[in-house]
């Protein structure tokens, strides 16, 4: 029978009995103390697992937004996670606003304070130098996602940071953030180039393209609308892509564009109905521009010009989708374009807070391409003879993953209302985005370098 704990037996007198007792008792105390030790162990076990459960359930709400973001490579911070707040105040409180005041300021009469969001990359590049050039204030924002090597967006940061442009490190959904900026800085435009880009690679991230070219839009949109001082207009990137299956050429504006042939054009395309929401109610000045498969120095090295040339430097094969012809369109003449834009732009006419516009507002789209389609063996063959080396060619047919077969723009509508006039043909263009290759991956030095050491190893 088990003993006891609050009724041992009575005492006894004799030793026989004492012994017994006391063996009796060490051993009824042998049994408290392990049932006691085994009650402690249990209920610390207990509480030790709900704290550990505890923990675990916060530190996985903690990185939930990094391991979506890891998983989607490219995604951001949901604008609805719960999270959202910590991580907007980490950001809020690591602004500095002295440093991003002086960098929207134009530093020349009436010039335009400008949001760059998509800074750090290729086009956002380009436009921030050049229109803090001229004297205009310009405030980067950028997520540097990792959808192709973040460090040649630092590089491209550190380019602006000479020149006087600050990027701010955040999301286009961090709201709160950008609530902030525009209590800053009362912007009077925002070139708005941050998206998901990239045809093909839809097909293995689709959310990633709702969750910049459509929320990220909307969530610009709704701070613009609501929350900036005055209003700004708003210049934003749409794309060639949004022709689709459009057969008539060169595109125009006034053909249709409700046939999309990739999610991605599909996201810009509804980017482009979402602009006319914003103008409709709120008086948002909004234009949209179509960039014809933009190349240059600095590009993005998920686009085929960057990957040939690298592929043919490396020695590797590369595919070339038979009759693809495209509208190359040199960086130089695209940022032209969206200057032009930015220039031309009336301003919104909404009150802020989002009450409703007092008048009609610009709601504008134009082709920015260079009229001139270039089949894609006519790139490459081009490409060989500035690099002096032959490419290994696999010539394949088109897959079907969102390409269409060929681009032309017609830009007359972007001539009539701010002069856009494309001046680079694609040898002149590609030279330059070869030099800038050699130059920024330090291939000449290392081929002198290599030259040097050959010479020395020739005369000992
Ligand atoms: O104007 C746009 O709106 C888009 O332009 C750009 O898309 P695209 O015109 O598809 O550019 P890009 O990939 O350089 O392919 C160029 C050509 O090479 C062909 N191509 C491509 C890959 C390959 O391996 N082989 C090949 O022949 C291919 O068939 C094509 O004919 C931007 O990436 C996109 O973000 C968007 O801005």
């Amino acid at each position: 029978m088990a003993p006891s704990f609050t009724s041992p037996s009575p005492p006894d007198n004799s030793k026989a009995a004492l012994k017994q007792l006391s063996s009796y008792n060490s051993h009824l105390l042998r049994r408290v103390s392990s049932h006691k030790l085994l009650s402690i162990s249990s209920t610390l076990l207990f509480r030790t697992a709900i704290l550990l459960t505890m923990t675990l359930v916060l530190l996985f709400t903690l990185h939930y937004p990094s391991l979506l973001s890891h998983s989607l490579s490219l995604s951001s911070p949901h604008p609805t996670n719960p999270h959202r707040s910590l991580l907007s105040s980490n950001r809020l409180q690591s602004l500095n606003p002295l440093e991003i005041r002086r960098s929207a300021t134009p530093t020349r009469t009436n010039g335009l304070s400008i949001l760059v969001t998509g800074a750090a990359g290729f086009v956002g590049t380009h436009c921030s130098l050049a229109l803090k050039a001229r004297g205009d204030g310009v405030l980067g924002l950028d997520n540097f996602n990792s959808y192709y090597d973040p460090s040649l967006k630092h590089a491209r940061q550190k380019l602006l940071h000479k020149n006087g442009v600050v990027i701010v490190e955040a999301d286009i959904n961090d709201s709160q953030l950008l609530i902030k900026l525009f209590q800053l800085v009362h912007f009077t435009h925002v070139l708005h180039l941050a998206a998901q880009a990239g045809v093909r690679y839809a097909m293995k991230s689709p959310q990633s393209y709702i969750q910049s070219n459509v929320a990220g839009f909307v969530s610009l949109l709704e701070v613009a609308a609501k929350n900036a001082d005055p209003q700004p207009a708003i210049v934003w990137a749409s794309s060639s892509s949004v022709y689709g299956l459009n057969k008539v050429s060169p595109f125009s504006e006034s053909h249709r564009t409700d046939q999309p042939a990739s999610l991605y054009a599909a996201t810009k395309k509804a980017g482009e109905e979402i602009a006319h929401v914003y103008n409709h109610i709120y008086g948002l000045s909004l234009t949209g521009l179509r960039f014809f498969t933009v190349y240059g120095p600095w590009g993005r090295p998920d686009m085929a010009y960057f990957s040939f040339v690298h592929d043919i430097i490396e020695g590797k094969p590369i595919n070339i989708f038979s009759n693809a012809k495209r509208d190359f369109t040199y960086i130089d003449d695209v940022v032209m374009g969206c200057i032009g834009a930015l220039d031309s732009a009336k301003p919104s006419t909404g009150l802020p807070g989002g009450s409703k516009k007092t008048g009609p507002a610009d709601l504008r789209v134009y082709n920015l391409g260079n009229t001139s389609p270039v089949p894609v063996t006519k790139m490459v063959s081009i490409i060989e003879s500035l690099l002096g080396k032959k490419a290994k060619k696999n010539v394949v047919e088109m897959p079907s993953n969102g390409d269409v077969p060929f681009t032309h723009a017609n830009v007359s509508l972007a001539k009539r209302d701010f002069g856009y006039q494309p001046s680079t043909d694609l040898g002149t263009g590609l030279k330059q985005f070869v030099k800038w290759y050699v130059d920024y991956y330090k291939l000449e030095v290392i081929s002198k370098k290599k030259e040097k050491a050959q010479e020395k190893v020739a005369s000992s």
